[in-house]
Parts: structure tokens; sequence; C-alpha cells
């Protein structure tokens, strides 16, 4: 199994609160990752790490050996290592258009099409400002500037927050074709059988701590059902 990424002793937090408490995490590569836990567990912490907004104040990160504790978000991104947070992954005041031809310009490119193909719905809504879509909608755009931008990783926050259960599982099924195509996936998610079910491995973290990792099939029903 080749490692993408690894965090190793993570110690971050905002403030005077130390959120994660020396967490030990390893994201295998073209695999999906699940970090699960209740509310407030630390898994956006997580991601915000990885994704190096948020720095570490001990411990270090590498991404396919090499270490980048200390390396931007921007340069991160840049690399291929793209972060969809649960909110504002948008610009508001853009058309839809305007948000996905942001991206492939910053690389260099000029088509959109594989954004439109992978989510037609935003085809039909090409012209409206993305302030004004829907949550499901929004979250598409937010991934398809992600795709756009052809990451190596894909750290993706909630993806199915105050969705419908329908739009939630579209969303999941377009994942499960990212990861299929060999693009390494890390989601935070709430116990969801979507989660679990596009999973290759699952870090169940509880108080800034992993409280179990492993194959989600041997996650214990106990802890799968534990409340939110
Ligand atoms: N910007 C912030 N400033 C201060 N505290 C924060 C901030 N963001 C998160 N926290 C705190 O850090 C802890 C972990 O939050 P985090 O968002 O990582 O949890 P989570 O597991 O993603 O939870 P959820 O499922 O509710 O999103 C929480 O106690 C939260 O209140």
């Amino acid at each position: 199994m080749s490692v993408e990424l690894a965090l190793t002793g993570a110690r971050a937090g905002y403030g005077t609160i130390e959120v994660l408490h020396g967490l030990d995490l390893t994201v295998p590569a073209g695999k999906v990752t699940a970090l699960l836990g209740v509310n407030g567990a630390g898994k956006s912490t997580t991601l915000r790490v990885l994704a190096g907004v948020l720095p570490l104040r001990s411990g270090s990160l590498t991404w396919q050996g090499r270490t980048i504790t200390r390396m931007s978000a921007l340069e991160r991104a840049r690399s291929g290592l793209m972060f969809v947070p649960d909110e504002r992954a948008v610009f508001a005041t853009l058309t839809v258009r305007e948000n996905l031809q942001v991206v492939v310009e910053a690389i260099g490119q000029r088509d959109i099409s594989p954004a439109l193909e992978a989510f037609p719905r935003l085809h039909e809504r090409l012209g409206q400002r993305a302030g004004t879509l829907s949550g499901g909608e929004r979250r598409m755009l937010a991934l398809a500037r992600a795709l756009l931008a052809r990451p190596r990783v894909l750290l993706v926050d909630e993806l199915s927050l105050g969705l419908s259960p329908k739009v939630a599982g579209e969303l999941f099924t377009w994942l499960a074709t990212v990861a299929l195509g060999g693009t390494t996936v890390v989601l935070a998610d709430q116990y969801t059988n979507d989660a679990l079910g596009l999973a290759d491995i699952v870090y169940v973290l509880h108080r800034g701590e992993c409280s179990f990792v492993g194959d989600p099939a041997e996650l214990h029903p106990a802890v799968s059902a534990e409340p939110v």
C-alpha cells in the first residue's frame, strides 16, 4: 500500500483550545479514507490541517514521503491537494460559469465541460449567481470546481450536510467515480451508510483522538450507532 498523506503526532486547535491531541493518521493512495465521529470530534479540524488552512502546533505531515508541514494551503492546492470545506466553497456573487472559469484559468485551461458532464444540473444554471443556488447545487459547484483542478487528493467535508438523501446519494455516487479514477479521497462525515459504504478505511475520532481505525466492516454496530 502506498501512503499518500501521513500525519504524525498532530496537535492543533483554535486560540487557547487544543482540538487534536497528538493524532496519527495514514491516508493510503488511491483509496477513500473516512473520518467519522460525533459533532465536535475534530473531523473538520483534521481536514483543515491536511489542507494547510490550520497550522500544526506540533507534529508533522508528509505527502508521498515529502514533509509538507510548513507548505502553505495555496501551494498545496496548486500541487493537487484540494479542499472542499463544508460551506463557503464557492464565490457567491459570481455566476456558475465564472466560478468554474476561475479554476480552469488558474491552471492555464479554458474547458469547463468536464464539470458540466459530471453535474449536468450546473449546465442549466451557468448564468445564475452561485449565492442563489440551492444547497445541493452549491455543493455540486464546489465539487465541480475541485474536479476541474484535477486533484491528486480531494479533501471533502460533510458532503451530505443539509442535503436530501437523494441529492446526497448522487454526490456520493459521483465521489465513488472520482475515487475509482485513482484520486485519493479523505472524507469527513457523520456515521452515514453512504460514508461507510464508500470508505476503504475508517478513522473514528473522539475528542481529537482516534478511537478506531480499520475496515468499515469491522466497525461494531454499537460504535456506528453512537449518537450524534
Ligand atoms: N474556528 C474555531 N474557533 C474555535 N473553536 C473551533 C473553531 N472551529 C472548531 N472549533 C472547535 O473545535 C472542536 C472540533 O471542531 P470540528 O469542527 O473539527 O469538529 P467536527 O468533528 O468536524 O464536528 P462537526 O461534525 O460538528 O462538524 C469543536 O469543539 C469546535 O467547537
